[in-house]
């Protein structure tokens, strides 16, 4: 019998070792372990209360448990490995696996976060709206920084942003193959079975309703003389006819979506040293993988003479499963006729103090609503940066020095670019008075994950040949010094 007991007492041990890797708390060895303190008669007597199938019991838990826990390791792995989002990367790519893009939390509007950006200096980076997730840094660049980047500039030559030419409307439909209907139903935001003035395509010039009804009675295509076109009307145009017909009759600067001269300037090695600490400094600010900020799109500095503007757009546009990144293009093997930039973040640097005008708007940042068609409403066009900046809902003072920057997109919610923030709509107010410097570091990430890390492979070995080029040049031309020497 006591022999018996002992047995028991060890199971209970056993049961009771398993059932604290549980974190199962068994009151019962707590009475026994207590009980063993004062008396091991109660001790026992207390213990018979486990028995062999308590221990049973016991047993299975905690296999459930390990079953648990190895499940749960698997689908982490495999779900780390297949996902969609973060898919098999070549294991010699570079880029990891599972790279997750750090987004900066802009906790509320006004708040005030310091960064330390160069050493030495602490910079206060203020929260100027949520959506889009937007931030304002005073003093990014020193006065000096703000006049080398604008003599850069100046010795690079800058060019008319927007130039006048048809952009080969036609020639795009065609290869698309739309029909009139197809093209007519994409236009009609309502769905109304009419175009008002705001639905039709502007395509790189801005229409406001008067020249509108110019052009409808210049090309006699208002038959019914409503000002709004139908099917039937719309069946008449071609579909460049507008561009055509301003071109002819000529259109001024100003009636263009952006009225501004530009240029870029390379950053990487050998760039002038305030462009490639620029780079850094804009890789510390948007905490993103150096790899990403190195391989992005050059710095484009603009200049905006008094009368300047830039109507309110979007960076960078949508994505859909068929649209291509213009960065990430060259390694797709891709041969779809939609494509975008891909610019995830936008960093935009004042470079002087503008006399008067020249305020980057955010017409709807913080709307409750995003709805395009209430964009233009009675006459009155947000997107509109020469008439209507004062009724946007956000505006930027150009700062000489500051910076402010954006995101484009969403997250996917798992780390990775999601889909495009349509809050992110920004325009550069009218200069009225004086010319406005800015310039534009776009950070350009594919949201297609697998897209990216094949570019930054195909990158990377491009380099690698390169450099192995450029070493055996190096033999050679070392070969070449002695043989010249021997001679
Ligand atoms: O000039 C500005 O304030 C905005 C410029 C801008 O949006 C751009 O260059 O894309
Ligand atoms: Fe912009």
């Amino acid at each position: 019998d006591s022999k018996e007991r002992l047995i028991r007492e060890s199971d209970v041990a056993a049961a009771c070792e398993m059932s604290s890797a549980l974190r199962w708390r068994c009151s019962r060895c707590q009475v026994r372990g207590m009980a063993s303190l004062e008396s091991p008669r109660v001790s026992l007597q207390k213990s018979s209360v486990c028995s062999r199938s308590y221990f049973m019991v016991v047993m299975v838990f905690f296999h459930v448990y390990i079953i648990n826990v190895i499940a749960l390791l698997l689908y982490v792995h495999y779900n780390n490995d297949t996902g969609a989002s973060n898919p098999q990367t070549p294991a010699d790519s570079g880029f990891p696996r599972n790279m997750h893009l750090p987004r900066i939390e802009g906790i509320r509007v006004g708040h005030v976060q310091k960064v330390s950006l160069v050493p030495g200096k602490v910079h206060e980076m203020k929260t100027l709206s949520l959506k889009p997730l937007l931030f304002e840094i005073p003093e990014f660049l020193s006065e000096e920084e703000c006049g080398v980047v604008v003599h850069l500039a100046k010795l690079k030559g800058l060019m008319e942003s927007q130039v006048m030419v048809p952009e080969g409307q036609e020639e795009l439909n065609q290869q698309l193959n739309l029909s009139p209907e197809e093209i007519f139903n994409f236009l009609d935001l309502n769905q109304d079975g009419q175009l008002q003035p705001h639905e039709v395509l502007r395509d790189g010039i801005w229409l406001t309703s008067e020249n509108l009804k110019e052009i409808y009675d210049g090309l006699k295509v208002d038959q019914d003389g409503n000002g709004l076109l139908n099917l039937e009307e719309f069946r008449h145009l071609k579909s460049d006819a507008f561009q055509r017909f301003l071109l002819q009759r000529g259109v001024e600067r100003s009636q263009l979506v952006r009225n501004s001269r530009h240029t870029w300037l390379y950053q990487g090695q050998g760039a002038h040293q305030v462009l490639q600490d620029l780079r850094k400094r804009v890789t510390h600010l948007t905490r993103l993988p150096s790899s990403l900020v190195e391989l992005s799109e050059p710095l484009q500095i603009v200049r905006y003479e008094q009368g300047g503007h830039y109507h309110a757009h979007h960076d960078s546009g949508p994505v859909y499963p068929e649209t291509a990144c213009t960065h990430t293009r060259l390694a797709a093997n891709t041969t779809s006729p939609f494509q975008t930039s891909c610019r995830y973040i936008t960093v935009l640097f004042y470079l002087n103090n503008v006399e008067e005008g020249g305020e980057t708007t955010f017409p709807v940042a913080d709307n409750r609503t995003y709805e395009e068609v209430s964009l233009i409403q009675n006459d009155v066009d947000l997107l509109d940066t020469r008439k209507h900046c004062d009724k946007g809902n956000l505006r930027v003072k150009p700062i000489k020095g500051t910076a402010v920057f954006w995101y484009n997109y969403l997250s996917d919610g798992r780390g990775w670019v999601g889909e495009q923030d349509e809050y992110s709509l920004h325009g550069g107010c009218v200069v009225t008075r004086g010319t406005k410097w800015v310039a534009n570091n776009w950070i350009n990430v594919d949201p297609d994950y697998q897209r990216q890390a094949r570019y930054q492979q195909f990158v990377s070995q491009q380099q690698e040949t390169q450099e192995q080029e450029e070493l055996i040049s190096e033999l050679n031309s070392d070969q070449h010094i002695d043989r010249h020497q021997d001679l």
